[in-house]
């Protein structure tokens, strides 16, 4: 469904990875990117994160999630390992966008929890679909995967699309204050596993 585009170095405060762009078939070029360290191409187990766009965790460092860390757990292992892959997906807030991202916040600052607030902008919980982010694992050529996630469907999404995922390791950041309920309500109503 997707092909490479370009690839290029990308040096960083981390360690060497390279970033890699992808097309549609039919030639579209699309905003996801993997972000790579070391050989994976014909690998088994590489260390993966599927990370889901957080502006305001990512940029921002918004405490408000656990975004961020996992994002920066995630560099620092394929870093460390020397071999890894990032698949860094345009799917802020979890499918709705930055825009009614923002509003689920005003919401959760008047009381409601984060799949309150989706369901009262009349969206699902989550709006994602895992079927480009496999798509771009097969076609940078990796034979299997070792994912980071506390998000049994982002294992599930992936396998369902054809990504062999030998185990998932769960990718836990120290809770804070701000966070605690958005982990907490993860947790209870979303199955992840904290
Ligand atoms: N709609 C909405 N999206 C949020 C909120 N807080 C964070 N997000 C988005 O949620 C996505 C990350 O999803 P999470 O549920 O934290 O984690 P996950 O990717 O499902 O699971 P992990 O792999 O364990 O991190 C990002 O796109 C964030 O922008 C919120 O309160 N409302």
């Amino acid at each position: 469904m997707v092909r490479v585009y370009a690839r290029a170095k990308l040096p960083s405060r981390h360690g060497d990875l390279e970033i890699v762009s992808f097309t549609t078939r039919d030639g579209q070029r699309i905003d996801d990117i993997a972000i790579i360290a070391g050989d994976i191409t014909g690998k088994s187990a590489v260390p993966t994160r599927v990370h889901s766009e957080c502006l305001t965790g990512d940029v921002f460092g918004s405490l408000r999630c656990d975004c961020r860390d996992q994002l920066e757990l995630a560099i620092d292992r394929i870093c460390s390992e020397g071999v890894g892959l990032i698949v860094y997906m345009r799917q802020e807030g979890r499918g709705i966008g930055i825009a009614e991202k923002v509003r689920a916040y005003e919401l959760q600052d008047s009381g409601l929890d984060t799949l309150e607030a989706n369901v009262h902008l009349g969206f699902d919980g989550d709006l994602r679909s895992y079927e480009v982010a496999a798509s771009m694992i097969q076609a940078l050529e990796v034979d299997s995967v070792v994912l980071f996630t506390n998000n049994p469907e982002k294992v599930e999404g992936l396998q369902a699309n054809g990504v062999e995922v030998e185990r998932r390791e769960a990718i836990i950041s120290e809770s804070r204050e701000e966070n605690v309920h958005y982990l907490m309500t993860k947790k209870a109503k979303m199955g992840h596993i904290l």
